[in-house]
């Protein structure tokens, strides 16, 4: 039998477009030589493109000649492929031998996978999931891959099938739908791998452990973003990726309760506001297809909602990107050893004497207030209200011999004391050295929002110390996010529209960092909506790169009412409480089939 060859040793002689041609193949090509002509090439396929080759009988009785038919994937322009078939003429010996080295050989090729678990969302989109399914399965029929199909049977199938299903034969997950169904399918595998790890997932910013398995999307949802972006929005071309077996790593994130628990993985984007609100409201809406989204967006844009938001995030070592100008943020550089500050319109900064300068960028139209503790001792206090309701706790410090400070909330001072606003400056500050993080936990009704341990505290079971809380009603998070090293963090407090990631964790898969966008003028929702289509379109509103950042949003509606979607990739969670949520984000988590 002849043997596929490493130095394009011809494998047999055939008849092709009626010239004598030799084919030979190695690991990278399959090549067609016109057989009179030396070096003369005719036709190079990429071995990887090669679905399969088979002997083909005459059709008439009598003829001799039967004919090698090679089945292969076209590259018919930028992100898109087809297929195509060559037909060469040869013995009977000829072409039964070239069929199966072909076959064996492409069978090697490290990157063509054996078996695929295709999971169909037959309610995604125009609800064509599985007219979709059929149209793409014949073409892994065609390369002598498995499949083993299941139709999801409703939401959240995918992704508890995927953290039990006994997948060691499977070498690929499928999927058909769209960026919620890609969603399910990220968590339920993300999931899955933390678990078989013993990995603990209340534990924001681990270094998680891998998804084991390449999950590639055949586009079957409204919006489709994951696919765009991964190979294209074409079934067929996205299919034919899958068969050629490139894949790369996402980038991922997480994000977690200020307690530190585990709430979602994501991959696409993750935002509030603006965006979940459309993605919530149209949700109710999917009959109209894609078009619940400019109809949404249209309410959307009638019923805008303002969050004063608080983010503090971590500047990427390699990549110090300053927020963008002309976004209605105030911003502190440096992150000297400055500690405290506080709530009231106008903030107050203090430096601690020796610490590292401060710079401080202000945009007048900003009512915000800035804190950054450069410290992870350092209690950081923050407020994203302009005036906030606040309530006084009185908490007892116990230190230890070893100087490790407990806080124990004693309880709440009587009403007058409450609904005091603070005045324009008013602050405390702690030292640095002994200062501790509170956590939302510690107090009653609220979250502690202000306030340092103060360093001179005797040793033993001491002091009484008075802390401002944030009222619940009032929506305001917690600030104090414990157990986070915020040495190289900074602090971005303003009124905005929307907040997001928006499709950028895509192009970002090498750098770990992430874009993250706000948005506080309806032109910049605009500039958002034109990088969806155009990505290099530049920056829009205030923009900066992070690899982990803490989000204090406020959960409350105009009326009072606790409600506020957290929109991750193409599904939500609800918000049910003033929450400050870690998101961190971690590269190549997931391994994605692409062009
Ligand atoms: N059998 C099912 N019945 C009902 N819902 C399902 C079922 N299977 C999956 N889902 C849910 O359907 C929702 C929509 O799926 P998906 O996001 O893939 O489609 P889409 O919203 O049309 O597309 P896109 O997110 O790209 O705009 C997801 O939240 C998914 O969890």
């Amino acid at each position: 039998m002849l043997q596929p060859s490493a130095s394009h040793e011809p494998l047999q002689q055939f008849t092709w477009q009626g010239k004598t041609t030799s084919i030979s193949i190695d690991e990278s090509t399959l090549c067609l030589r016109n057989s009179s002509k030396t070096d003369s090439k005719e036709l190079e396929i990429p071995s990887c493109h090669i679905l399969s080759a088979s002997p083909v009988e005459p059709s008439k009785k009598n003829a001799s000649k039967w004919t090698l038919k090679v089945d292969y994937i076209k590259s018919t322009g930028e992100m898109s492929l087809k297929t195509s078939t060559t037909l060469l003429q040869g013995s009977k010996e000829n072409c039964q031998s070239a069929a199966s080295d072909i076959n064996t050989l492409v069978k090697s090729l490290p990157n063509r996978k054996k078996s695929l678990l295709v999971i169909v969302n037959p309610v995604s989109g125009r609800k064509k999931g599985l007219k979709t399914c059929q149209k793409i399965l014949p073409f892994f029929e065609l390369a002598n891959i498995k499949t083993e199909v299941i139709v999801t049977k409703e939401k959240g199938h995918a992704s508890k099938l995927l953290k039990e299903k006994d997948l060691s034969d499977i070498d690929g997950i499928v999927l058909v739908g769209g960026d919620g169904t890609y969603y399910e399918v990220l968590n339920g595998l993300l999931y899955r791998a933390q678990v078989d790890a013993k990995y603990d997932l209340d534990i924001p910013g681990c270094d998680w452990m891998p998804s084991p398995l390449p999950v590639g999307v055949i586009p079957s949802g409204s919006g489709n973003g994951i696919a765009k972006i991964l190979v294209s929005r074409d079934p067929v071309t996205a299919a034919l990726a899958i068969v050629i077996g490139k894949t790369r790593g996402m980038t991922t994130y997480t994000v977690h309760q200020n307690s530190g628990k585990f709430l979602t993985f994501g991959g696409l984007l993750v935002g509030y506001g603006f965006f979940s609100d459309i993605i919530y409201k149209s949700e109710n809406r999917r009959t109209l297809g894609i078009f619940r989204y400019p109809v949404y967006l249209l309410w959307g844009l009638f019923n805008l909602r303002r969050f004063k938001v608080c983010i503090e995030y971590e500047v990427p070592k390699d990549n110090l990107t300053e927020p963008s100008e002309g976004g209605a943020s105030t911003v502190i550089k440096g992150g000297g050893d400055c500690s405290v500050i506080k709530g009231g319109g106008d903030s107050s900064v203090q430096q601690k004497e020796g610490g590292t300068p401060i710079e401080r960028k202000e945009d007048k139209d900003c009512a915000s207030d800035v804190n950054f503790g450069s410290k992870p001792e350092n209690i950081s206090v923050t407020s994203p209200h302009k005036e906030p309701v606040r309530r006084k706790v009185i908490a007892e410090i116990n230190r230890n011999n070893d100087g490790e400070s407990n806080l124990e909330v004693k309880g709440q001072n009587d009403a007058e004391d409450q609904n005091r606003k603070l005045s324009d400056g008013e602050s405390k500050t702690g030292d640095n050295e002994a200062a501790q993080s509170v956590g939302a936990g510690d107090c009653p009704n609220g979250s502690v929002t202000d306030g340092a341990v103060p360093n001179n505290i005797p040793k033993g079971p001491v002091a009484t110390v008075e802390f401002d809380v944030a009222d619940n009603t009032n929506g305001v998070a917690a600030t104090a996010v414990s157990g986070v090293d915020r040495k190289d963090w900074k602090c971005i407090t303003g009124t905005y529209i929307s907040f997001g990631t928006i499709l950028h964790l895509f192009e970002l898969t090498e750098t770990e960092a992430v874009e993250v966008i706000l948005c506080n003028t309806v032109g910049d929702l605009k500039d958002v909506f034109r990088n969806l289509v155009n990505p290099n379109n530049g920056p829009v509103g205030t923009t900066f790169k992070t690899r982990r950042l803490l989000l204090e949003v406020p959960v409350v509606n105009q009326d009072n009412e606790m409600e506020m979607a957290l929109n991750c990739d193409g599904d939500y969670i609800i918000l049910e409480t003033p929450i400050a949520i870690q998101i961190c984000i971690q590269s190549g988590l997931m391994n994605v089939f692409c062009c």
